[in-house]
């Protein structure tokens, strides 16, 4: 066997040429992008967007190839049959189309992944290549032929875990980073499941849900690119801070197309920034809003309580209530959105009133006659006001503030409420909105459409026109080959068609309330709602879902304590489970504490081993005076965890009251325990960058940090999330738990004195 040195040495060789090759591939992506922009804007409007689709796509290519620079190959896998395969971020292949590397979402590079001593699949040897820039520092090797283990090759690392817990081990930067390299059998297994029907995962803290979630998406976007460019997937996380947390996970697996959002974002335009309180949250999570809401609009569509009469051209009508009745059914026999079936109620009205005209003045009414009444009905105010109380034309929002503004709308749409529930609900019509008040107005927008009469014309004449660009995209990709299976035809098309900025799929579908995508990912799934998941699932009609999370991390009074309970109602039994249960993040000490305190408080805890043991990793103290504890330890593990170049995180994480006064403290220990120039940088960050926070558990939910100072774990089981809260703060470390407290313990949270 060759020594480490020339083993290193050959590694390198080939990841030098895998580099030489992206590069190439670089200039090549570069080269045509050039030509494409060097055409200038000339040209008839047609050369003019395929020039620009043509410009997206090579530019998308550029940018993909640049995304994998790092760790570009990270592994190799030795075949019995003598064939050694590499396994990277991307697939690349030289000039006579030989594959030099294979993506590690290909069914060849799945024995990376899964292969074992016991099912080794065929491969001899697994290598995990270590390198730093473009340089190889080392590699490990896993044996998987037990022969030849036996013929004494290292076996030390049979299990791969160097690689591991080498990443395990690294700084948090507060971005989470891709581990495309170290995936484990079991998280593999549902990366890399179908796409058909709902997978919910659940898992404790730190079992790598999230990760899991986002290579999916990445393999499935891979696995399934022509259903999925084209409609997109659409990844709803729980905050914005999250979201940013992981918004370079999918761009260094070489992917950029995926809508993310939150709930209080789904809606095009309208950004919720209130939050509910628990009980009026969780009123508002339940499905009784899809009848309440209906309910709502159908009020608004109105027999009035007698004759209404009106005098149009010196001619007395009235606005019947039969005819209203007759108007109204037939408007809704439609079955078209209330805004768009006004249509029609109107047009019915108004032949009543004409039938009413003709036979008061007893007059033959030619067609220009009937038109020119037509018109003077509309512009009369009495008439228009008549039509407009017997069928409203309005907005969601509007539909949904009056609920909240107008008790006796809300006791007409919610009855089974009661009228402690419909106080609780009470808000001012100018209140801002609501994470929960999303999936009410979203039902409202379905139910209420728009009046799309004339976008109806545009659109056929357009859909026309796009079928002739979708022919003529699919010969230009057949003639050239330039979708490399990055694009196909319809995408093309669809850029081809755009006029103004060329728009992406995840562009176009992000600004359209009723875009349907072919495959929705939801993280921190738990503290969904009823009516969220209702806004979601309508948002998949494929049912084709990725749903992570953990029952026992819920803090919202809406959100799930069991799945069947959150999703049946929604997907029947249109979805399946998977368990995650080696936590990665946190320390075996830690994570058994807040099993030990989560079993005792009652949750419904998910099995949960720790990947490694640090030693001194959980400390409590018992002290007088929580804040001023809580600031000094802060500073102390500031010091050991923060490095100046951006990398370390510590937080400090207790119940919402406490914050702001612990933020004062903490800024104030700093200063003095690292000096005003350190604490004055640290000051100076950006909230989303502070590499030391203090923040609330709920802000914590899915993100990590080096470090935590826990303060008062009973006050952090008395806030609002009550037991979950403190689960998930307690499990926020990847390093070192601190406890300050001076009331006493929860059970199970063991003082070691
Ligand atoms: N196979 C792996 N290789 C390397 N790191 C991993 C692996 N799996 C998970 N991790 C790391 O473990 C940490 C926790 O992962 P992640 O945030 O996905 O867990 P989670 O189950 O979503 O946690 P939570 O329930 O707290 O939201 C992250 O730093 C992640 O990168």
């Amino acid at each position: 066997m060759a020594g480490r040195h020339e083993e290193l040495a050959r590694e390198q060789a080939v990841v030098t040429r895998l580099y030489d090759r992206l590069d190439t591939l670089r200039a090549v992506a570069r080269e045509r992008l050039a030509d494409v922009r060097r055409v200038g804007p000339s040209g008839s409007p047609q050369n003019r967007s395929e020039r620009d689709a043509f410009a997206t796509l090579y530019a998308d290519r550029a940018a993909q190839l640049d995304a994998v620079e790092d760790r570009l190959a990270f592994g190799r896998l030795d075949l019995d049959d003598g064939e050694v395969r590499y396994v990277g971020r991307i697939g690349l292949a030289d000039e006579e189309h030989r594959t030099l590397l294979t993506d590690w979402r290909a069914p060849a590079a799945q024995a990376f992944y899964r292969a074992t001593a016991v099912h080794p699949d065929g491969i001899r040897r697994r290598r995990h290549v270590v390198t730093a820039g473009r340089t190889v520092t080392g590699y490990e090797d896993e044996v998987l032929d037990l022969d030849a283990v036996s013929d004494g090759l290292d076996v030390s690392s049979l299990s791969g875990e160097g690689a591991l817990l080498a990443s395990l081990a690294t700084r948090r930067t507060g971005r989470m980073a891709d581990i495309v390299a170290t995936i484990q059998g079991e998280q593999d297994r549902i990366v890399r499941d179908d796409l058909g029907g709902a997978l919910v995962v659940q898992g404790g803290p730190g079992t790598g849900k999230t990760a899991v979630a986002l290579h999916r998406a990445a393999y499935l976007l891979y696995a399934h690119r022509r259903v999925l460019e084209r409609s997109g997937v659409l990844l709803v996380g729980p905050s914005r801070a999250f979201l940013r947390y992981i918004d370079q996970v999918l761009p260094s697996l070489g992917e950029t197309g995926v809508v993310s959002t939150t709930v209080s974002e789904l809606l095009p335009g309208l950004r919720a920034e209130g939050v509910d309180e628990g009980p009026v949250a969780e009123i508002k999570g339940r499905l009784l809003w899809r009848t309440a809401i209906r309910r709502a609009v159908r009020a608004r569509e109105r027999i009035p309580e007698r004759d209404v009469p009106v005098r149009v051209d010196g001619v007395d009508l009235e606005v019947r209530r039969r005819d209203v009745r007759d108007a109204i059914a037939r408007a809704r026999r439609t079955h078209k959105p209330h805004n768009e079936a006004r249509a029609t109620f109107v047009r019915e009205m108004l032949a009543r009133l004409v039938d009413q005209y003709r036979a008061r003045t007893d007059s033959e009414l030619s067609d220009h006659d009937v038109a020119v009444l037509n018109e003077d009905l509309r512009a009369d105010r009495d008439v228009r006001v008549a039509i407009n109380l017997a069928w409203f034309p309005l907005t969601p929002e509007k539909l949904v503030a009056d609920l909240w503004a107008k008790p006796h709308r809300l006791a007409e749409a919610a009855p089974e409420l009661t009228a402690r529930q419909r106080q609780l609900l009470r808000r001012s019509p100018d209140a801002p909105w609501t994470e929960s008040d999303v999936p009410l107005l979203d039902e409202a927008a379905e139910l209420l459409g728009v009046d799309d009469s004339l976008a109806r014309a545009e659109s056929r004449a357009a859909e026309a026109q796009r079928a002739a660009e979708l022919e003529y995209a699919r010969s230009v990709l057949e003639s050239t080959g330039a979708g490399g299976g990055l694009v196909d035809a319809e995408t093309l098309a669809a850029r081809f068609a755009e006029s103004g900025p060329v728009l992406t799929t995840a562009e176009r579908a992000a600004a359209d309330r009723s875009w349907t995508y072919g495959h929705v990912v939801v993280d921190e799934a738990q503290e969904l709602s009823p009516m969220a998941w209702h806004a979601i699932v309508r948002r998949v009609p494929s049912r084709s879902l990725t749903i992570v999370g953990d029952v026992a991390q819920t803090s919202s009074a809406a959100g799930a304590t069991s799945w069947p309970a959150a999703l049946d109602a929604v997907l029947r039994d249109g979805w399946r489970l998977s368990e995650l249960t080696v936590s990665y993040r946190t320390p075996a000490a830690v994570a058994d504490s807040a099993q030990r305190v989560a079993t005792a408080a009652g949750l419904p805890v998910s099995p949960l081993t720790a990947a490694r043991d640090l030693p001194d990793a959980l400390h409590v103290e018992r002290v007088d005076d929580p804040v001023v504890a809580a600031a000094a330890r802060a500073a102390d593990l500031a010091r050991e965890h923060v490095s100046r170049d951006g990398s370390g995180r510590v937080a400090v994480i207790a119940a919402q009251q406490s914050v702001p006064a612990l933020g004062e403290r903490v800024a104030a220990a700093l200063t003095d325990a690292l000096g005003p120039a350190e604490a004055s940088r640290l000051a100076a960050q950006r909230p989303e960058d502070a590499q030391v926070v203090v923040t609330s558990p709920r802000e914590a939910k899915g993100l990590e940090y080096d470090a935590v100072v826990l303060v008062e774990p009973a006050d952090v089981a008395a806030g609002p999330g009550r037991w979950g809260d403190l689960y998930v703060a307690m499990t926020r470390p990847t390093q070192q738990l601190v406890v300050v407290h001076a009331r006493r313990l929860p059970d199970g949270l063991v003082d070691e004195g």
